[in-house]
């Protein structure tokens, strides 16, 4: 029997929410400390006839689900069987995508199971388990997964590529994930995501579980078309995970001593509703959304070029950087930070789409005023859902502290996450020992 573990970041898009759907448009996002973790084992098979991949995902009621593999054609249907007829589209695209990559010969029986940091669901009702080590920590929710709600922290992307690499690692004999493998994992998530979404998004949320904190510029979406139509042969859907796509997808952090503070809000809002709504009114309307996207994305581009500025400061004089950011509170950071929100209220009221409503507006206006911090954004889509800010690491506590008892902050669950800006990595088997 031979184990193996790997786990990949959940996801903030910091700036550059809608604009990053248009390759035109570099978009700045951040991974997090929530990561969703897959553990694998494979027993070979002396069945003949076994060909079989058992996903567990013990957190969730009814988390099981068996599929017994048949012919070689692996996107028509009937080749990927669940036995009890459970749907999990997810993971039936990301298991076809693969299968349609390797062309295993030989039979398989492979065991994976998951784990998803607790960030990603709602806590209510949970129970807590721990690893023998102590290394890992996960929360056991009573529903299936289906019906516990979400923090928008992109857990179908962490899924496909946690999966995707743990089924590569494999059947290619993979114990380290280089820049070439992470290509390989890219391509085959993105194609399994879209797949599985019967749509073409902007793949952000697959960029950074594979490679982290990045800054990103989208792939050509005419990739993927034949494949969503079951046009492409195996050979064709071979050669374009072994391609190299035109994309952006450069290592970024956050500067020294500045945090991502991430605040759930109660109430949520559809992202593929504000979507369509932000894309129909920029079809009907280019004389307003032409000079909007520009302006937006000149902020954006601005956010970008602040924090790597910080980033040199840093590298030149670490002594003079710490009063240097403490003073930036009022000045570059937070202004430009501001401009984005400028340009996403009037976003908001040109399209219709509730993208920062006024209630998010008034929220964000607090935040900019705690001691400490640069102020904030919706994330993202927008919408109802979260706030992310950007704050002075020494702050942290205090903000937290302070906003707990206070009525204007009555909405937010600060969330237990930081930037960790590595993409999907391997992990200790030991460490998941002892888990429920
Ligand atoms: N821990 C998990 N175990 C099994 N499936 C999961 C898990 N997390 C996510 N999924 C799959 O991803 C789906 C949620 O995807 P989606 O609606 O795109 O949410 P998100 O915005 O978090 O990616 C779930 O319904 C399930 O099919
Ligand atoms: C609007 C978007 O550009 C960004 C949406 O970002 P979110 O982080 O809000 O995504 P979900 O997790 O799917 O809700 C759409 C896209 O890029 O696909």
């Amino acid at each position: 029997m031979s184990s193996q573990a790997f786990s990949a970041p959940g996801k903030a898009l910091l700036a550059g929410g809608y604009l990053v759907l248009d390759p035109q448009y570099k978009s700045y996002v951040t991974a997090l400390s929530s990561r969703m973790h897959a553990v694998l084992h494979s027993t070979v098979s002396t069945n003949v006839e076994i060909r079989r991949v058992k996903v567990s995902s013990p957190q969730f009621k009814e988390g099981e689900w068996v599929y017994n593999i048949k012919g070689n054609d692996y996107y028509q249907s009937g080749a990927i069987n669940e036995i009890n007829e459970r749907r999990n589209p997810f993971l039936e695209a990301t298991i076809s995508t693969v299968l349609t990559y390797i062309q295993p010969k030989d039979n398989f029986d492979i065991d994976i199971t998951i784990y998803s940091d607790s960030a990603y669901h709602s806590q209510d009702g949970t129970t807590v388990s721990k690893s023998n080590n102590g290394q890992k920590k996960f929360l056991y929710h009573t529903k299936p997964i289906m019906e516990v709600p979400k923090t928008g922290m992109g857990s179908s992307a962490g899924l496909v590529t946690v999966v995707t690499t743990a089924l590569l690692a494999y059947f290619n004999n993979i114990k380290d994930i280089d820049e070439s493998t992470k290509n390989i994992i890219h391509n085959c998530s993105q194609i399994a995501h879209c797949y599985a979404q019967k749509k073409i998004g902007s793949g952000f949320d697959v960029a950074a579980a594979v490679f982290g904190s990045i800054i990103y510029k989208r792939f050509q979406p005419s990739l993927i078309e034949n494949i969503l139509s079951n046009k492409a042969s195996n050979e064709e859907v071979q050669q374009l995970v072994n391609s190299s796509w035109d994309f952006v997808h450069d290592q970024c952090a956050l500067p020294p001593h500045i945090r991502l503070l991430m605040g759930d809000i109660e109430g949520g809002s559809e992202t593929p509703k504000l979507v369509s709504k932000v894309l129909q009114w920029k079809k009907d309307k280019p004389d307003e959304s032409d000079p909007l996207y520009k302006a937006l994305d000149t902020a954006n581009q601005k956010l970008i070029g602040v924090l790597s500025d910080l980033h040199n400061l840093y590298k030149q004089d670490p002594v003079s950087y710490t009063s240097h950011i403490d003073s930036e509170v009022t000045t570059e950071l937070s202004q430009t930070i501001l401009d984005i929100r400028h340009n996403l209220q009037k976003l908001t009221k040109l399209s219709g789409a509730e993208i920062e409503p006024e209630t998010q507006t008034k929220l964000l206006d607090n935040c900019r005023n705690l001691q400490g911090s640069f102020g904030g954004v919706v994330p993202g889509a927008g919408g109802y859902d979260a706030i992310c800010l950007l704050v002075k690491d020494d702050s942290v506590n205090t903000i937290v502290r302070s906003t707990a008892t206070n009525p204007r902050f009555q909405n937010v669950t600060w969330l237990n996450l930081h930037e960790e800006a590595q993409g999907v990595r391997t992990e200790n088997v030991v460490d998941y020992d002892g888990l429920k």
